[in-house]
This record gives structure tokens, sequence and C-alpha cells, in this order.
């Protein structure tokens, strides 16, 4: 991880949800940087907001203040269609926790599938898919449909997905929720993996202190404010301080 080279920048973010006789603020002035290389992970309470950040500096909702600094510069439209799309296209890999892949598609469709929306030639959507197939160990599996892999399997899909485009900024909500402890533990190899291979940034939302001791960072938020930041050092004693400044 770079320490010097911020990548993105989250200044002052508010977000109130709004309906008939309620209002909900899910984030309150949220602020901070992710550098180029790192491995971010946002810990709290259930209803803490930590899905509206990854919506927000995913484009898929809007901020009602505050503002997202991608490589110092703010993108005034990244809200506004069709600005938006192109914004997610070119900069974010989603990874959600429950895969979220086209069923009718095969593997090597789906990670081809942001190469394809992309205009890529077929030639080279063929080379990259390879590739990817053999990064994240689905070589065999190319020709399978979703719904004939494991859970892990489909979350390798996932990734493979996401990667594809090498996005600069990967945001990855509950990657492993759906996992087993063996699964989850090779799936965030994989991840860290990939991070590392094309220089990378994550910011992965999860429950799990497990998961968590994987990061660089934890931000750790409560009632939409960032109430703590841990610095990991060596993973067993992550999670035991991610651990007890979790139930505090
Ligand atoms: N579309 C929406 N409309 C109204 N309220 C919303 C909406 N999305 C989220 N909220 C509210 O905003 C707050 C933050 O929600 P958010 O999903 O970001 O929390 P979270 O930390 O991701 O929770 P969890 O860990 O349970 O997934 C919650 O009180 C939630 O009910």
């Amino acid at each position: 991880m770079s320490k010097n080279h911020v990548v993105l920048s989250v200044n002052n973010l508010s977000k109130t949800y709004k309906g008939v006789g309620y209002e909900v603020k899910a984030l309150k002035n949220v602020s901070f940087d992710l550098y180029k290389g790192e491995l971010l992970a946002v810990m709290g309470t259930s209803g803490s907001g930590k899905s509206t950040l990854l919506s927000i500096i995913g484009a898929l909702d809007e901020p009602n203040e505050g503002t997202i600094t991608l490589n110092g510069e703010v993108n005034k439209n990244m809200f506004t269609e069709p600005y938006a799309t192109d914004y997610r296209r070119e900069n974010i890999g989603f990874i959600f926790q429950s895969f979220n892949l086209l069923k009718d598609l095969t593997v090597e469709e789906n990670i081809a599938l942001p190469l394809i929306l992309k205009g890529t030639e077929e030639e080279e959507i063929d080379e990259q898919v390879q590739q990817m197939l053999e990064l994240v160990g689905l070589t065999d599996w190319r020709s399978h449909r979703p719904v004939q892999l494991s859970g892990g399997q489909q979350q390798r899909v996932a990734i493979g997905r996401a990667l594809i485009i090498q996005p600069p900024i990967v945001l990855a909500d509950e990657p492993t929720g759906n996992l087993d402890f063996n699964t989850s533990t090779d799936i965030l190899n994989v991840l860290v993996d990939m991070k590392n291979r094309f220089n990378q940034s994550i910011i992965m939302v999860t429950h799990d202190p497990y998961v968590a001791a994987y990061a660089d960072r934890v931000l750790f938020f409560h009632d939409g404010q960032i109430v703590d930041l841990y610095k990991c050092t060596d993973r067993q004693k992550n999670m035991d301080n991610i651990l007890k400044k979790f139930r505090r």
C-alpha cells in the first residue's frame, strides 16, 4: 500500500433518507481517505450507514451533502446519468454478498460482461477472460452456469467480473457473508492477491472480525459516523483488537 497516494477521498458526506413520516440520518459528515493499494474494512452496528456509504461511493445513490474526490478531482456529474454509469464502468468494481451473477450466462460470459459493455474487441475479450479464469481458478468451469457452482466458486466468478476491467476501486459488501470459514479464507486470499497484482484499493464492509483482520485499516461506524479507526499489524493481533473494539 502506498501511504502517499490517496486514490479516493470522502469529504463531509451526509445522507438523509426522508419519506412520509420518517427521516433517517444514515451518514453524518463522514470524511476519510483511501490509499492506493489499500484494503480498507468498514465495520459497525447494523444500520450504521455502511451500505449507504458504498452506494454513494459507487454512484448508486446521491448524498445530500459532501463530495467524492477521485485522484484529486471532484466529478460534479458523478451522481447524474449517463455520467454515473460512465463513472462506475471506468472506476468501480462491485462485489456483493449474494454474488449477483446472471444465471443464464456461463462463467466466462459473466466474467466477460464488463468488457462487452465497454465495447472491447472480441479477440481481446477472449484473451483477457482466459487470463482471469486462470487467476480465479475457474478455467475448468468456464462453460458452467452459476447454479452448477458452489458459493465459493460463484464468488470467484463475481470477483473475476468485478476485476476484469481492472478498476482502481473495488467495493465489496460482505463478500464472504454467504460462505463458510474455509471458503471465506480462500476468497479473501483471492481478493488480496488480485488487489496486489493490479494495485487496486478495496473498501470492504464486513461484520466479521476474522475478515476485517485481512485489511490494512478498519473504520468503525456507529449511527452514521466514524467512531474509530484501527491500523492493522499482524493478523492474529488484529483479530483480537478488532473484536475488542467491535464489542465495546
Ligand atoms: N432506501 C432507504 N430508505 C430509507 N431508509 C434507508 C434506506 N436505505 C437505508 N436506510 C436507513 O439508513 C440507515 C443506514 O442503513 P445502511 O443499510 O447503510 O446500514 P448498514 O450499516 O449497512 O446496516 P447493516 O449492517 O444492517 O446492513 C438505516 O437506519 C436504514 O434503515
